[in-house]
């Protein structure tokens, strides 16, 4: 699965290294992180690289837990004239801004998920195209409609916007939730399988077949290690294609915020 990743991550890059190269429009992007949450520090670091290393602008505005206020947010987000992001999480008491959709690179707005629902072929969520790119990389272009897709997790980011933009390409998605009987449930009847629930150990390896996509997209810290929200048991060789963590799906959302302000920039 590793080089699936890889494969998948290097063609991307170079198309949109082309893409820039080629485009008039200078591709730019403001990162706004409030506080200091360790994890978030690693995340925008790894988009900050992604630009410099392309030598594209990419300003971070870094405000204090103590004393930044709704309306700063709410004025960044008005003022902003390319595409801005408000890293997540913030803290409690503050909201990201609804962004307009012409600058949203997260797509997170209602504007871009009003278009994600109308099929409007928005700019999607950059995890939610991390996970499509995979599925057709892995099942093939043509593979989505009636693919059978699960979902677990239902956040904003995630669980909830790739229902919608599986539900657009016509494949049959059933999404699970924390009051969901996991334990009911037969795993096997699914093609696809995508845990974003942010807890390690929701599913494990024992539990997938052969010929299954399983696509780990949670990244939790435990005992000091990075590992997924799925258990990889000690002694148990899956035969299910499952993605990495680290180096999976979180990769490929990095990537994924690039490709996004590319978009935004060049649909000027
Ligand atoms: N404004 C947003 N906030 C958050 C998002 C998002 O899409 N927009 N998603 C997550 C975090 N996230 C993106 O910001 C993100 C997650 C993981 C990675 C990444 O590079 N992961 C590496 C490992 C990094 C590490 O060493 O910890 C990997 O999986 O290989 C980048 C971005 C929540 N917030």
């Amino acid at each position: 699965m590793k080089s699936v990743i890889n494969t998948l991550y290097e063609a991307k890059l170079a198309e949109l290294k082309d893409k820039i190269d080629a485009g008039s429009v200078p591709v730019q992007l403001t990162i706004v992180t409030v506080g200091d949450d360790p994890a978030s520090k690693v995340y925008v670091r790894n988009k900050i690289r992604l630009f410099e290393a392309l030598e594209l602008p990419c300003h971070h505005i870094i405000l204090p837990e103590e004393g930044t206020t709704q309306a700063d947010l709410d004025g960044l987000a008005d003022n902003a004239d390319h595409p801005i992001l408000f890293q997540l999480p913030l803290p409690n008491g503050l909201e990201a801004p609804d962004l307009a959709a012409a600058v949203d690179v997260d797509g997170f707005g209602s504007e871009a998920l009003g278009q994600l629902v109308l099929g409007q072929n928005p700019v999607l969520p950059c995890t939610v195209q991390a996970a499509i790119d995979i599925i057709e990389l892995h099942c093939g272009e043509f593979s989505f409609p009636g693919l059978k897709v699960a979902i677990l997790g239902r956040s904003n980011i995630v669980g909830k916007p790739l229902a919608i933009e599986l539900i657009n390409r016509q494949s049959t998605v059933s999404s699970f939730n924390s009051r969901s009987d996991l334990a009911i449930v037969d795993w096997n009847q699914f093609d696809v399988i995508v845990v974003a629930t942010g807890y390690h150990g929701t599913l494990d390896n024992t539990q997938f077949i052969e010929g299954q996509l399983i696509i780990d997209v949670g990244i939790n810290r435990i005992d000091g290690k990075l590992v997924g929200d799925i258990k990889h048991q000690d002694g148990h060789l899956s035969d299910a294609a499952i993605t990495p963590v680290p180096g999976g799906v979180g990769r490929l959302t990095c990537l994924n915020v690039l490709g996004n302000a590319v978009k935004l920039c060049q649909s000027k």
